[in-house]
């Protein structure tokens, strides 16, 4: 159990002259959508102090039963290796003493080591939101940092509103950061917390109040501008040590400051070492972990950590990534724990179908007829509405077909129907027959399903499942259309994409026709020469 004076390891202890503070579980848990239990905030403070994030903002306990059971449970349960845990809550109220005020209590009662107290700093709020004088804000924040210290607390004072404040009354504002540190604040942050500073703002107010209070100074910037990156990085470039971030951005409407891009700039841009050693490359795992935890599927454009941060299309690109990927890469994604993956479409060139093929272990051999054969059945089928970068499968099997001089089958069809028929007694019935040759013999099989795609995908099945047994260990995981050229009635182009899974991963495979289920079946008969072939089954047509 730990008690406020116990900290991190010594040895493992981040530089305190620069913060890296997580506000995931208090302002990121704010973001609309996002309803965490007791157990997924103790889940994600420990990969937060795995990741090596300084301080982590657990909740405002006293606000309501689940933030204060979190702090109970994670001083007994969390053995934290690099942060300490905050407790989040307000100065006193007007007119009572902090000593006798329970939401100040109740922030004692956490055993948190560390302490945020939410202060107002825009003489509008004190008076229209608080509805007490400006003095008697100065002694509510004077009177609730003193407490907190005295009970051997460190306080951090994040000064809500601290922008737009110092633009309406800069003396007011700057009194309040002077009222906080004099009182014992270790830092005083400054929060946008309407989001709408943009960078040179941000720079020029944080060095004017550090040149007129000497404060120690950190930065809190909601994102409703989309700069509270930049803003946070601005205010460090203008003498702030101590940065507010969450997880993936979330937080409070459009969310917070990202912690993943911020540590990653300080960490590589601007050489200061704010994580612990080797944490850096841990970066894309706890983003999407953590993105689990909350149940939202990870951005997959997020810089650094997204899947697609480090993936190349372009064909131009390719071909300078052969010679030098930091061509056209801000930095070697291994440093963040990601990869570079290049993409196979109708802008590819002979460079992408080269890399690619290195990346799916089928070597080329520099074969420039070859490749360029590849390159353009690519992109004829493009043009007719296949897409590869989202259907590997597709294209491995295609690749594998040029390069091995045909296509590997494992049966041979005949025919295939497939039925929906809609009965008197109201019942929708699907059923669907498919005739082929495997293993010199003809079978014929017939099964019902839920729809004509799901009768066809089991008829087949039951028409293989002697010959490759391996077909039952094949799931289909998705299954979507997209109607490409509208307007042509039911003669439309259909794209079918489906996702298909054994116990050693997923990929994805595409079909293109007027006719849905025929678009299906092709996506389907590509998903099973896919999947016997990664078994290494040997075709038995
Ligand atoms: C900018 C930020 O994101 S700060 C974080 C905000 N987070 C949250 O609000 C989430 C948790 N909040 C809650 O559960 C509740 O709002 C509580 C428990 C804190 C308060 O609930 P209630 O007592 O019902 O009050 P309510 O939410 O209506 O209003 C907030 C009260 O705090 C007061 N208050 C606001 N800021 C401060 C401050 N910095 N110092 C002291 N009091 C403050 C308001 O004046 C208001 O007082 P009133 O009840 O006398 O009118
Ligand atoms: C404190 C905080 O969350 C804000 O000012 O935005």
């Amino acid at each position: 159990m730990t008690d406020a004076t116990d900290g991190p390891d010594e040895r493992t202890r981040v530089d305190d002259r620069f913060h890296v503070f997580d506000t995931t579980l208090r302002d990121g848990a704010q973001r609309e959508g996002i309803n965490l239990t007791v157990a997924d905030k103790l889940t994600i403070a420990r990969h937060l102090d795995d990741f090596g994030v300084g301080f982590i903002e657990g909740g405002w306990p006293g606000a309501n039963p689940r933030d204060t059971e979190f702090f109970q449970r994670a001083r007994e349960e969390i053995d934290f290796r690099h942060a300490q845990l905050v407790a989040f809550g307000a100065t006193r109220k007007p007119g009572v003493r902090a000593e006798d005020d329970p939401q100040v209590a109740a922030l004692l009662d956490s055993g948190a080591p560390v302490i945020t107290l939410v202060a107002k700093s825009h003489d509008r709020h004190v008076e229209l939101a608080l509805r007490t004088t400006l003095d008697e804000n100065l002694a509510m924040v004077r009177d609730t940092v003193a407490h907190l210290c005295g009970h051997g607390r460190r306080v951090f004072v994040d000064c809500e509103h601290f922008f737009d404040g110092h633009r309406a009354n800069p003396d007011y504002a700057l009194e309040v950061v002077r009222t906080a540190y004099e009182a014992g604040a270790d830092v005083v942050v400054l929060c946008d917390t309407n989001g709408g500073m943009l960078p040179p703002q941000v720079g020029a107010t944080v060095r004017e109040v550090i040149e007129a209070t000497g404060a120690r100074l950190g930065i809190h910037a909601q994102d409703d501008t989309g700069c509270a990156v930049a803003n946070t990085l601005a205010a460090v470039d203008a003498g702030a040590t101590h940065v507010q971030c969450t997880a993936n951005g979330y937080g409070e409407r459009v969310g917070n400051a990202n912690l993943f891009p911020v540590v990653a700039a300080l960490e590589l841009k601007y050489d200061r070492r704010v994580l612990p050693p080797g944490a850096l490359a841990e970066m894309t795992r706890i983003s999407h972990a953590i993105a689990e935890v909350v149940n939202l599927t990870p951005s997959t454009h997020q810089p650094y950590v997204g899947v697609s941060a480090f993936a190349h299309k372009a064909g131009l690109h390719a071909s300078a990534i052969k010679v030098d990927p930091d061509l056209y890469q801000h930095i070697d994604p291994e440093r963040v724990g990601n990869t570079m993956r290049m993409l196979v479409s109708d802008m590819a060139g002979r460079a992408s179908i080269e890399l690619k093929g290195k990346e799916l272990g089928v070597d080329l051999g520099g074969d420039r007829e070859l490749i360029g054969r590849v390159v353009e059945r690519v992109k004829e089928r493009e043009l007719a509405g296949y897409t590869y970068e989202a259907a590997d499968a597709s294209f491995e099997l295609l690749l594998r077909e040029e390069a091995e001089g045909r296509a590997r089958r494992y049966y041979r069809i005949e025919s295939w129907r497939a039925i929906a028929e809609d009965r008197p007694d109201g019942i929708h019935a699907n059923e669907a027959t498919v005739k082929l040759w495997a293993k010199g013999e003809r079978i014929v099989a017939t099964a019902e399903g839920n729809g004509p795609v799901d009768a066809l995908d089991r008829a087949l099945r039951v028409a293989l499942e002697r010959i490759y047994p391996q077909l039952a260990a094949l799931k289909l995981t998705d299954y979507k259309v997209r109607i490409l050229e509208g307007g042509r009635g039911t003669g439309s182009i259909t794209r079918v994409l489906v996702s298909t899974s054994d116990e050693s991963g997923e990929w994805s495979t595409v079909g293109v026709a007027e006719n849905v289920i025929a678009a299906s079946w092709q996506a389907l008969d590509d998903a099973y020469a896919y999947g016997l072939r990664r078994a290494g089954v040997e075709p038995r047509e």
